[in-house]
């Protein structure tokens, strides 16, 4: 039986941390934070500082991006707009090497109606 995105995102979440709003605010100024939603959604609002690589080219650009390189053990915070498409790049990136990567529950959805800062 073939299995539906909601099992993926399900199985990734068994797999890697996921924090909420509260704990993303409180690392905004110390992590990167790393957007992977896609360009028109990221350009029509995203978290202060967050840089913007959408998981559809994560795998390609991230080690090329100036704010990753040298730096993958770097404690960084993903998100999406709901938290599914950042579970599973979070999967992919801690089988890439980002060993302090960490999912927002919610995503931006959740941050944006917690009223906190958007750029
Ligand atoms: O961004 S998402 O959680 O809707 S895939």
């Amino acid at each position: 039986m073939a299995i539906t995105a909601q099992d993926l995102v399900a199985a990734a979440k068994q797999q890697i941390s996921e924090i909420d709003v509260a704990a993303a605010r409180e690392r905004l100024t110390t992590n990167l934070i790393l957007d992977v939603r896609e360009p028109n959604e990221f350009a029509a609002g995203h978290l202060p500082g967050a840089v913007n690589i959408p998981r559809g080219v994560l795998e390609f650009q991230i080690g090329g991006h100036p704010a990753f390189q040298g730096r993958q053990q770097a404690p960084t915070v993903v998100y999406c707009q709901g938290g599914g498409r950042s579970a599973l790049a979070t999967q992919v990136l801690q089988q890439m090497g980002y060993s302090a990567t960490v999912s927002m529950a919610g995503g931006f959805k959740a941050w944006a109606e917690s009223g906190l800062p958007v750029e």
